[in-house]
């Protein structure tokens, strides 16, 4: 008997791709339109918000924010090729910080694609990669509401990460089936002999040492990671600029942050018998410096989710495993010691008196005065970042945001993210340069009343990048003096509220000022003027 005919679907691939956002709570889209992504717009419906990102890596880096700020996945609509190629750098970041961001990149009509079309991605799925975690044009339009659903669970399996999706432009009027809801769990642990092992080697050790990465607070794993602190009494760092705070920095047993350089790192790992790094690749060097990675005598244990950290790790053991399980079994295999604790790091030294000029250790400590223990701080202000973390501790999971990465012009779009998640109100510290990266995204924060406090360190110019270059003797370099550029008056011409402040004296007032704002305020940026560091002997890393 001949089969029953197939019933073509009566669904489009639209309503399966909006059903589908719904079901995984993706329904803030971020992004920047263009004529091929149009389709997918028609009859756009109300329950869907549409952020919009006037350059594309702003898009990136705010659903980012946002997919930190809620724990889960953030869509992203970027236009074919030219879109695409505007966000890589903020792809870039998510990849290496392990963000989950779904991005949908228009693509030309099918029927158009041999003609090399105006607009049309040559090889699109190739063009994000290597910093996505999957790729993929669907070969029919009916297999692209699966491709996103198989893409957003990729995204959200450990380690996270962004997923890219192209979809021709024809493709959204087309039939196709609605995605069944799945559910895949996807923690998992270790080895159990491997743990046991580990937990001897903790309770033989003299001097342990616990490093958090940004994999502690990603895995929502800084509580463990403090009980198993304290059941060791163990000195606990924060891995080289890591994009997260995984420990509470205001802790007797916490030791500061490592050093991004091989032999300063080696030197402050030197006095610990064991070492445990968790969620961190701890070898992350900004710069070269001739050094073995660890000092004899030193031994590593290195607990991750990705088996590719695992493998490229240049020494210690691996355990590869989701940190919360791991943790929860090491907390019960541990004894509790009696081993001295390590002392408590000393408290940043006063600052001299002010020679007329707004310092960044000013800024700091007018800061730890005023900001509550539970703000969201995101940072980058690369110059600055030490003085930072040295004169503003962070306490509470979630807490610090930056880039792990390195591509500037992230913070900036990715605190209006963040804000936007749940509307806390979100502190970040910017600077100059990294502000001028995706200054657009203030217009996107004062649209959306993203309850967002900037502070702009103004130090006229790429301070990092000349100190780096005076570290090497080359001095000056050329391209990274920025003068001239008005902030406020550039935050106001976008709807930011805007002040300035260039006085020690004026400076408690306008901080007061510029944090009294609520959750209902939206933004307002304080362009603060600070010296340019130009002194011969500056060191990020040796303080
Ligand atoms: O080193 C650099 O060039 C750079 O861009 C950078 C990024 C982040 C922090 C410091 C410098």
């Amino acid at each position: 008997m001949a089969a029953p005919p197939a019933h073509p679907p009566t669904t489009t691939v639209r309503d399966a791709v909006l059903a589908l956002c719904r079901a995984t709570g993706m329904t803030t889209v971020f992004g920047n339109p263009g004529s091929t992504e149009l389709r997918m717009f028609r009859d756009w419906p109300e329950d869907f918000r549409y952020v919009l990102g006037l350059q594309e890596s702003t898009a990136v880096a705010m659903a980012a924010g946002h997919a930190l700020g809620t724990g889960r996945a953030a869509l992203v609509s970027l236009h074919s090729a030219g879109g695409v190629g505007h966000s890589l750098g903020a792809v870039f970041n998510a990849y290496r910080d392990r963000v989950p961001v779904v991005i949908i990149a228009g693509q030309q009509s099918r029927a158009l694609l041999p003609l090399r079309p105006f607009l049309g991605a040559d090889e699109p799925a190739r063009f994000p990669r290597p910093y996505v975690k999957f790729s993929r044009q669907p070969e029919r339009a009916a297999d692209v509401p699966a491709a996103l659903a198989e893409a957003h669970r990729i995204a959200m399996s450990h380690p996270r990460g962004p997923v890219f999706l192209s979809v021709p432009e024809d493709d959204w009027d087309r039939p196709a089936e609605p995605v069944a809801p799945r559910t895949v769990h996807g923690g998992y642990t270790a080895d159990p002999g491997a743990l046991a092992g580990l937990a001897r080697a903790l309770d033989a050790a003299a001097r342990p040492a616990l490093v958090a990465g940004p994999g502690v607070d990603d895995e929502h794993a800084v509580r463990e990671v403090a009980e198993l602190a304290e059941r060791l009494r163990a000195a606990v760092w924060i891995s080289p600029l890591s994009g997260r705070s995984g420990f509470d920095e205001r802790h007797p047993l916490f030791q500061g942050f490592l050093p991004p350089v091989a032999d300063q790192l080696a030197q402050r790992l030197a006095p610990y018998d064991v070492v445990v790094a968790l969620g961190a690749p701890l070898f992350t060097y900004h710069v070269h410096t001739e050094s073995p990675p660890l000092a004899d005598g030193t031994e590593l244990y290195h607990l991750d989710c990705d088996p590719a950290q695992a493998a490229w790790l240049p020494v210690g053991t691996s355990i590869v495993t989701t940190l919360r399980p791991a943790l929860g079994t090491l907390i019960d295999l541990v004894q509790p010691s009696d081993r001295p604790a390590p002392e408590m790091r000393p408290a940043p030294e006063p600052l001299p008196a002010s020679a007329g000029e707004i310092s960044a250790e000013l800024v700091m400590d007018l800061l730890r005065e005023r900001l509550p223990r539970d703000t969201v701080l995101v940072e980058e202000t690369p110059s600055h970042r030490d003085a930072l973390h040295a004169r503003l501790p962070i306490s509470g999971a979630g807490r610090f945001l930056t880039t792990g990465s390195g591509a500037l012009g992230w913070g900036l779009p990715l605190a209006v993210g963040r804000a936007l998640a749940y509307g806390e109100r979100v502190v970040c510290v910017v600077g100059d340069g990294s502000a001028l990266y995706s200054v657009q995204a203030l217009w996107t924060a004062a649209r959306h009343r993203a309850p967002v406090t900037y502070l702009l360190l103004d130090n006229g110019g790429y301070g990092a990048v000349k100190a780096l270059g005076r570290r090497i003797g080359i001095t000056p370099v050329p391209g990274t003096e920025i003068v001239g550029i008005d902030f406020a008056a550039l935050a106001g011409s976008f709807g930011c509220p805007a002040d300035r402040v260039e006085r020690p004296d004026d400076l408690p007032k306008a901080l007061d000022r510029a944090l009294a704002l609520g959750r209902d305020d939206g933004p307002v940026l304080l362009q603060i003027r600070v010296p340019a560091d130009d002194s011969p002997a500056y060191e990020p890393w040796a303080r």
